[in-house]
């Protein structure tokens, strides 16, 4: 063979072998893209299962078996007369050996449906609970009840693990209480539960928090996953797992990962009628939101409990700082502090020694205090279910509270930036809609994102909307906003300059470099109402966020969004907007009036085209 030859059947090969991985690509592409479409056929079929399921009527009934004794309990260990809406379907349910996944608010009465049947059918049941503090607060109210329970975890001393083993075998115990971690790594743990699955006494498992299971939610915790070994470990065991929150695509991860696709859900209206919703500007001068939350926790919230929720340690640090400087009695918490610095500031909040502690999101699970008056949210959170799930430690007693969000757009953008997934941005967005939207009842929008039903009556003015439905909406037209902006990001592409929110504004209202300027003069409504119509273009998607990276942390750009083709718009791009839900946080301060502007003819902002932002009237 000469050289030309095998030059020729080498280049033969390597064409045949392009070809090939040119197919090969072709197919593994068509495979994902067909593995994507199975995945969200089987996520649309489950989403409709649960959205159309039958009601829980069938669950009602008081002729099982058990119902006398059901209710001889509830009368005799707990003292209660009647069971509350959801309960009784749900005890039938779980005794029925059904899976079930019971869904009610904080304060709900969840307990009650794991613990009663554990006295009717005896047994061992097993309850997975995701911290040691909530398991002890579980049991010292379960000794009040008479149901044998213990708990085993890493603190337990051997002779304790032996203890509590022995009881479990010899049917004993009606409640064992463990952590998904303990449950998931101790196998002499497993081995104890397998002897009594053989012996037929494992009665069944009860998940507390089940939420966390999902990636959807906004608790996920790994050690949560391995609680899927269950159903394959011991077939036949009833799932019970209990949650204050979970929308129907967590309900979906629920499921699929404890593999109970039939569990019978169970969900309890999300409305909390007693808890009042508002949000509110938070200024970005830091001293302007001190001095609001200074003002309401001596004046409004005088003598009362509460929490103020802020994103990060050092913010809670500073905050807490800040305003003991200002005579208040408040502690921060958070993961990072020793456990018995926790031990004891919860403590002091629990005695009313601090009228608030400022937390993060670690302060959170287990927290039963009836009292708390207000829960105050400094700093926007990731997602609509932890603004439900930390405003509604409020108001446990029943009685009327407030759950106020402090909002600004950089906050928001700050945690936009940190987001990883579309998971992640698409809760991020979700709240964004809640902060931004100043026209709808925000039960409305909390029942909305739940998939709960929702009648406007439910609200009775309860939310910052309800209370003046219809005062001082109006519904601006923001196309000529959008276009500046667009315009503004060209002029800062073009240099290379990146916009910040603060940047973009700064060039907006004529602050910035003047050739990142637009030619005329700055808008004539405030930078705060700038803020948040771009808040509301990013809303809706007609402008994007751009991450960046420094050295030490990710940055938001605010960016075109290139799939907006402005033509399309008509000329409109309509934002309703209350300026009474707007309003400055500080009272008595000179209250915005665009409207004026807009019923004398003016527009909105003069430095821009005829056709600018010119006030459409709203159409009630
Ligand atoms: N059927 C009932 N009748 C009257 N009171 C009840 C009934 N069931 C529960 N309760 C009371 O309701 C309160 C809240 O119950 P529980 O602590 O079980 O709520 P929860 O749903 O577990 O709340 P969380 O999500 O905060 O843990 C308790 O004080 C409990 O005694």
């Amino acid at each position: 063979m000469d050289e030309s030859d095998f030059t020729e059947q080498l280049n033969n090969y390597d064409r045949q072998i392009q070809n090939l991985e040119e197919q090969k690509l072709k197919i593994l592409n068509k495979l994902k893209t067909l593995k994507q479409a199975k995945e969200e056929l089987r996520l649309q079929y489950s989403l409709s299962k649960i959205k159309n399921r039958p009601g829980i009527s069938e669950w009602l009934g008081k002729d099982y078996v058990w119902s006398k004794e059901v209710y001889k309990i509830l009368k005799s260990n707990f003292k209660f007369d009647e069971f509350r809406s959801n309960q009784l379907a749900a005890i039938n349910a779980t005794l029925s050996k059904q899976d079930v996944l019971l869904i009610m608010p904080t304060g709900g009465g969840k307990s009650l449906v794991y613990q009663l049947p554990a006295i009717v059918t005896g047994n061992v049941s097993v309850v997975i609970s995701p911290l040691l503090s909530l398991i002890e607060d579980q049991l010292m109210a379960l000794r009040k009840f008479g149901i044998a329970a213990a708990t085993v975890n890493s603190n337990s001393a051997t002779s304790e693990k032996k203890e509590i083993t022995a009881k479990m075998l010899e049917n004993k115990l009606n409640l064992i209480f463990v952590t998904p971690e303990w449950m998931a790594k101790t196998k002499s743990f497993m081995n104890t539960l397998t002897k009594i699955y053989n012996a037929k006494r494992l009665e069944r498992f009860i998940i507390d928090e089940v939420h966390c299971c999902s990636q959807w939610g906004h608790d996920f915790r790994r050690d949560y996953l391995a609680l899927s070994i269950l159903k394959g470990q011991f077939p036949g065991v009833p799932i019970l797992g209990l949650t204050a929150t979970a929308t129907t695509n967590v309900m979906v991860e629920i499921q699929k990962i404890l593999e109970i696709p039939d569990a019978v859900i169970i969900t309890a209206p999300y409305n909390r009628p007693n808890l009042f919703y508002k949000v509110i500007n938070k200024l970005e001068n830091k001293s302007d939101s001190l001095d609001y939350l200074e003002k309401v926790l001596k004046n409004k919230y005088k003598f009362q409990s509460g929490i103020i929720y802020a994103a990060t340690q050092k913010d809670c640090e500073e905050l807490a700082t800040e305003l003991r400087k200002r005579d208040l009695q408040v502690a921060p918490y958070h993961a990072n502090l020793e456990g018995p610095v926790k031990s004891k500031i919860h403590k002091k909040w629990a005695d009313n020694t601090y009228q608030a502690v400022i937390a993060t999101i670690a302060f959170g699970m287990g927290i039963d205090k009836p009292d708390v008056k207000f829960v105050i949210h400094y700093t926007v959170p990731k997602s609509l279910e932890g603004l439900y799930q930390e405003s509604g430690r409020a108001g446990r007693d029943g009685k009327n509270a407030d759950c106020t969000l402090m909002f600004n757009l950089t906050d928001w953008l700050r945690n936009f930036s940190m987001t990883q997934n579309t998971r992640e941005e698409k809760s991020v967005n979700d709240i964004l809609h809640y902060c931004i939207n100043t026209a709808t009842c925000r039960r409305k929008m909390i029942s909305k994102y739940f998939d709960d039903d929702w009648r406007s009556s439910d609200c009775m003015q309860m939310c910052d909307h309800c209370k003046n439905p219809n005062d001082n909406i109006q519904t601006y037209n923001v196309i000529s906003c959008l276009k500046d902006i667009i315009n503004l990001i060209g002029l800062a592409s073009n240099k290379e300059v990146n916009l910040t929110l603060k940047k973009l504004l700064d060039n907006w209202f004529k602050l910035g470099p003047k050739n990142l300027q637009l030619s005329g003069t700055q808008p004539k409504f405030t930078r705060q109402q700038g803020e948040h119509i771009v808040g509301f273009l990013l809303c809706k998607r007609y402008l994007s966020v751009r991450r960046g990276y420094s050295l030490v942390t990710t940055l938001a750009y605010i960016d075109t969004n290139p799939s907006v083709d402005i033509k399309s718009f008509n000329g409109k791009i309509l934002m309703e907007y209350s300026s009474n839900i707007r309003g400055l946080p500080i009272e008595n301060i000179d209250k915005i009036d665009l409207i004026e502007e807009s019923v004398s003819g003016k527009r909105l902002s003069e430095s821009h085209s005829n056709s600018h932002s010119k006030k459409i009237k709203k159409d009630v």
